[in-house]
């Protein structure tokens, strides 16, 4: 039996033109998830709370928030009260991981970090315990439609050895043809932009990518 794995639509590659509409289309994934990106530890502006704000009364999707910016801290609440259900901040810009584990704890949400490809997995041990989800990127962040990188799969296979419950998500160059090295992976959680939003009928993708299709 094939393991199911959730979904999670990047917002990046949606048409920003139409971006109700463009949720209503991704509606049957399991999250939506946000990039939001500074122009400093990204280099690459993207969109701010208003954007979650807005879609917020539009879905029920849980809302995976990747926050690329230096100093995550001030914006935790921010983003929280904008609809976030999961903020997950880079470890490479973090002076204190365990507080702001703490501090988006406090505000409700569920914690996460992502680590850039060439951040080891070691890094993370520490906090594990503490956290709902790690995301591994498979591309350097800051743009969409890149293509997947395998090397840093194998720290999802660490971290599903060291922490069997902890959900694992991979971002950067998701699809059809990547799908399979993710899988063998261990990975849980797919983040894809420009596969599912650029195709023709988001559902299937969706549908395929889950596991849950035979296409
Ligand atoms: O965090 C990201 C980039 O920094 C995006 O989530 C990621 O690139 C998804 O886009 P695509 O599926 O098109 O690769
Ligand atoms: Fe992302």
């Amino acid at each position: 039996m094939m393991k199911r794995m959730y979904v999670a639509p990047s917002l990046l590659a949606a048409d920003f033109s139409n971006l109700g509409r463009e949720v209503d289309r991704i509606a049957q994934a399991d999250f939506l998830h946000i990039d939001i990106m500074d122009g400093r530890f990204v280099p690459n502006l993207s969109m701010g709370p208003q954007v979650i704000s807005a879609l917020r009364g539009r879905s029920e999707l849980l809302f995976d928030v990747h926050l690329m910016l230096e100093h995550p801290l001030p914006y935790v609440e921010v983003f929280r009260h904008a609809g976030a259900d999961v903020i997950s901040f880079h470890m490479e810009c973090a002076d204190d991981p365990g507080a702001l584990i703490a501090a988006i704890k406090q505000s409700g949400a569920k914690a996460g970090i992502a680590v850039k490809p060439a951040t080891p997995v070691e890094r993370l041990l520490p906090y594990l315990g503490e956290l709902y989800m790690v995301t591994v990127m498979t591309v350097e962040p800051g743009f969409g439609g890149q293509k997947l990188m395998p090397g840093p799969l194998e720290k999802v296979k660490k971290l599903k050895e060291q922490s069997p419950g902890l959900l694992v998500e991979v971002d950067g160059g998701v699809n059809r043809e990547t799908l399979a090295l993710c899988r063998d992976a261990g990975v849980d959680v797919l983040v894809a932009g420009t596969a599912i939003f650029r195709a023709e009928n988001p559902s299937e993708e969706i549908a395929f990518l889950r596991g849950s299709s035979s296409f």
